[in-house]
């Protein structure tokens, strides 16, 4: 039987791979490999409606259900999206604010008990180490759950639970990636903007629009998503917190290849604890 011979280079895929890895999006304009690290760092993409933002959402959903150590929590109120990763994550939200909430607010729960337990160890932030498992959450429209469905008060909430997991979570194993076809002030304020270490802008058709993903100023000084052609589509400029934006191709993965990882992700996450006591959710206690 031929034996494949050990990686020499790069990051190997299979379901060895953890969170705390660096994650392959796609390339540079030089055809360099373009990773990012998303254990301790938040992401938001942003641009106008078609220009790949589900695409780099479904590349890094592909790398945390193929990790051992990440836990999935999808909120897609065009069901379809995310939806082909529905088996494998531990919570799929559809058009549903009251449901949208609930799972916000356990997440809440879970980041404060792990907190806690941080601070009894004199800690600052959970490692690879731990054994603690890295939820990540994705959130394909933002403004859908906070400007669209629900009263007044329920998208308020929303606003109010993301922003707190966007400025808490990470150091707690809760980054939240997250994507807008609505780059503005009202859906994002420069207070939230700022808290996402990753910030992706795909095509946009104002400079302002630019400049709200990747931060004031940027447009003026030549990095603007409006010079990024509609037809090239994946194509953004990402920004690592205190770095220049740099141009990238998002890598992309088709229907049929999105199915394929996500069967093989949902069997590796098949449940194997035959000891669990019977209606045991073992997962979000563990997570806790
Ligand atoms: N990285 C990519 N490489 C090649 N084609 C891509 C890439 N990303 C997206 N596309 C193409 O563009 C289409 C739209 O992409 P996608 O759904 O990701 O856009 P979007 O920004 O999420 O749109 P919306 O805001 O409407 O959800 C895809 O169906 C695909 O055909």
């Amino acid at each position: 039987m031929a034996t494949a011979s050990a990686p020499t280079a790069g990051i190997p895929v299979g379901p060895g791979l953890s969170m705390f890895d660096p994650i392959f999006i796609g390339i540079d304009e030089f055809g360099q490999h373009v990773y990012i690290t998303l254990a301790y760092r938040n992401l938001l993409a942003g641009g106008e409606p078609g220009g790949g933002k589900s695409g780099l959402l479904n590349t890094i959903a592909a790398h945390a259900a193929l990790s051992v150590d990440s836990r999935l929590v999808l909120l897609d109120g065009k069901l379809v999206e995310l939806g082909q990763w529905e088996d494998c994550a531990d919570a799929f939200i559809g058009p549903d604010i009251t449901a949208a909430l609930d799972v916000l607010r356990r997440l809440q729960t879970v980041m404060n008990n792990r907190y806690a337990w941080l601070r009894a160890h004199g800690r600052r932030k959970v490692t690879a180490l731990d054994g603690l498992s890295v939820i990540t959450v994705l959130v394909d429209e933002i403004a859908f759950y906070s400007a669209t469905i629900g009263s007044k008060q329920e998208q308020e909430e929303f606003v109010a639970l993301l922003r707190d997991l966007v400025a808490r979570g990470r150091a707690a194993g809760i980054p939240v990636i997250a994507a807008t076809q609505r780059p503005s002030f009202d859906i994002i304020p420069t207070s939230l903007r700022d808290l996402f270490g990753y910030r992706a802008a795909f095509r946009c058709t104002t400079p302002n629009s630019s400049n709200i993903v990747l931060g004031h100023g940027w447009a003026e000084q030549g990095y603007t998503a409006t010079d990024i052609a509609p037809t090239n589509q994946g194509a953004a400029y990402l920004i690592a917190e205190g770095g220049t934006p740099r141009r990238i191709k998002v890598a992309y993965l088709d229907d049929a290849q999105i199915a394929g990882i996500a069967d093989y992700a949902t069997w590796t996450r098949r449940p194997t604890r035959l000891s669990a006591p019977t209606g045991t959710r073992v997962d979000w206690e563990t997570a806790a």
